[in-house]
């Protein structure tokens, strides 16, 4: 399997500004250069696929194809146990048209209903596609459970409504470097540095 040569310069492919703040922290001290799928006006791909793996390679791929350069991208979602997973890879969708989070978080909230089971957890698929089609993927998780009402301003996403095990605080209450140090996307980055980056 082949591995990203130090100081490669690769596409991050997404265009979410949440995601994108915590991939510039994660990969500060990598060696590696990235630079945003807006920045170089890539179109933002449909996600047809079921799972979080098979949405992170079509956008990876995407954008590989579309830069000439190896593109990293991030496919992930919150699932709710007492929703049996849901929102999931539909996370994003749930909060309509506009992505509006708040409108998501409400619904999640809506359809657990009284439901004593608070168990949730974040998912992050991560895919790397280089530009002739080879893919290799990660998968980092974090597990928790929901609070109502939302609490704090930071993070983005469906951070105001989780709490991380052994934490009190919601990601949302938490800097992106503690967020990081436990988040799905922080674990499924440190195995994407060990396994798919040369040391
Ligand atoms: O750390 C997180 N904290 C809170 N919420 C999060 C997180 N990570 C993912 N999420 C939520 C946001 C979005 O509703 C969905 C991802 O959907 P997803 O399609 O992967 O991303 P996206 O459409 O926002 O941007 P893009 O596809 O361009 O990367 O899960
Ligand atoms: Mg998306």
């Amino acid at each position: 399997m082949r591995r990203l040569p130090r100081g490669s310069k690769i596409v991050l492919a997404s265009h979410n500004a949440g995601k994108l703040r915590e991939f510039s922290a994660l990969l500060a001290t990598s060696g590696i250069t990235v630079i945003s799928a807006g920045e170089l006006d890539l179109p933002e791909p449909e996600e047809t696929e079921e799972t979080f793996a098979g949405n992170a390679a079509i956008k990876a791929l995407a954008a590989a194809r579309a830069s000439g350069l190896p593109a990293l991208a991030d496919d992930s979602g919150f699932c709710v146990a007492a929703l049996n997973g849901q929102p999931g890879v539909y996370s994003a969708r749930w909060g309509g048209p506009t992505k509006d989070m708040t409108i998501a978080m409400e619904r999640v909230h809506a359809e657990t209903g009284d439901n004593p089971d608070r168990r949730a957890s974040f998912v992050a698929a991560l895919c790397l596609a280089w530009p002739d089609g080879e893919t290799r993927a990660v998968e980092g998780q974090c597990h928790g459970h929901t609070v109502w009402p939302p609490r704090g301003e930071l993070g983005h996403g469906y951070d105001p409504m989780f709490i991380p095990e052994g934490e009190n605080r919601t990601f949302a209450e938490m800097t992106d470097a503690e967020k990081n140090s436990v988040s799905h996307r922080g674990r499924a980055l440190a195995l994407f540095l060990s396994e798919c980056v040369e040391n």
